[in-house]
């Protein structure tokens, strides 16, 4: 306590400080006890739900009580996993499931996906809409290939989420559908990635798609404070490497580079990442992180976004910036590296051994 002393703080102004800010964190830690995301008896509608996380948390919400809409485009696939959330149901007699194919990438698609479900559900709105479906080439900027990639990347992860965003509030916000201000809140959520957070070397075709998904997410957070009568909450899921399907695609066309900056990211399996943004979206949180490294990403780059603990984020954001210090100083280092032992497009995911 000598340097508080020594900066002019007296004592008990300064530990009554730091008793306010434990009992803050603490506080909020407790009022996010309740949960905020209840899906017993509801109805979820989940896209890219039949492979990967969106599988994996189809099947968990089935576990905990909820009725599922699986949606992606291949029916052979959408069968096995409609099968598989159908085999974990609570309460099997009561729960039901169903799949809707459809391209996400596809202008106007999630309007008629939507009515589809309505007309499933009893002409009642799945009450949790999740964005999942998403796909990832990674390639060096000035590769051939990279700008067909980076509108495609853009076509399913963007606008195959901000499509179906519009078209389920457009039914959510509607006067006739509004549950009241004390209502149970409607749940809208994004899957972007902590490249969303923090951009590494050969994502240029993807991560541009995710960071546009936290600026749409950050609008619509506000937006809807005009729908007082219709709640909705919007949450973005950043997850870090899942050992998927879609992982093993992305592999195929990943800059050697890209390979070795990850590597030191630990890969979680599809059911873990799920778990875990499902418990963060139970506690309410705005943007999700589902690991450490996930944590300090979100924490360093808040600005004006919701925080999920007002206190706690904003200590740990101002620590972040010194991590990050290190860590791209080392990260800029190693890429140098790689320009001078493999020249500059030195590429492919075998190009480490080359
Ligand atoms: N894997 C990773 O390392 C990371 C992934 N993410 C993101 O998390 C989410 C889940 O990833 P992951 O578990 O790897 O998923 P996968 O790539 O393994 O599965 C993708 C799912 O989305 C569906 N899908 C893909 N394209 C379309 C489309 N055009 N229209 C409709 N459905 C489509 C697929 O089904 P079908 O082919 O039948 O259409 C499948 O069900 C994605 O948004 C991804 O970008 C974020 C961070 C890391
Ligand atoms: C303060 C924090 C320190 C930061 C240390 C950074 C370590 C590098 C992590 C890179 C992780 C890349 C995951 C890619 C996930 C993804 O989205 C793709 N697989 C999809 O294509």
């Amino acid at each position: 306590m000598d340097f508080v002393q020594r900066l002019g703080i007296p004592l008990p102004i300064a530990t009554g400080a730091l008793g306010l800010i434990v009992v803050l964190i603490v506080g909020m830690g407790f009022f996010k006890r309740k949960n905020h995301m209840p899906v017993e008896g509801r109805t979820v509608l989940i896209t890219g739900a039949s492979e990967g996380m969106g599988r994996s948390a189809a099947v968990q919400l089935a576990a905990k009580g909820a009725h599922v809409i699986l949606v992606s485009r291949n029916v052979g696939r959408l069968e096995e996993a409609l099968a598989a959330v159908r085999a974990a149901a609570s309460s099997p007699e009561t729960q039901r499931f169903t799949y809707i194919s459809a391209d996400v990438s596809e202008p106007g698609y999630a309007a008629e996906v939507i009515a589809q479900a309505i007309a499933w559900n009893g002409g009642r709105s799945p009450d949790v809409v999740w964005c999942v479906a998403g796909m990832s080439t990674p390639l060096l900027w000035t590769d051939d290939a990279a700008m067909d990639a980076a509108r495609r990347n853009m076509d399913v992860n963007y606008w195959g989420s901000a499509e179906m965003s519009r078209a389920i509030l457009r039914e959510w916000l509607r006067p006739e559908n509004a549950p009241g201000p004390a209502g149970e809140p409607r749940h809208l959520i994004f899957t972007a990635s902590v490249l969303a957070l923090f951009a590494i070397v050969g994502y240029g075709p993807y991560s541009p798609s995710k960071w546009a998904l936290r600026g749409l997410a950050d609008t619509l957070a506000m937006e809807l404070n005009l729908y007082p009568d219709n709640p909705v909450k919007v949450h973005v899921v950043y997850p870090a490497t899942i050992v998927s399907p879609g992982y093993e695609r992305e592999n195929k066309t990943k800059p050697g580079i890209t390979l070795e900056l990850e590597k030191d990211d630990p890969p979680e399996t599809p059911d873990t990442v799920a778990r875990r943004a499902i418990q963060g979206l139970e506690r309410g949180e705005h943007f999700v992180d589902v690991s450490a490294l996930g944590f300090l990403m979100r924490c360093g780059v808040l600005g004006g976004s919701e925080r999920n603990n007002w206190v706690l984020d904003t200590i740990v954001g101002w620590f972040v910036p010194i991590i990050y210090f290190f860590v791209k100083k080392d990260m800029n280092a190693k890429t140098t590296a790689w320009a001078r032992a493999h020249g500059p497009t030195g590429k492919g995911p075998h190009a480490t051994s080359t």
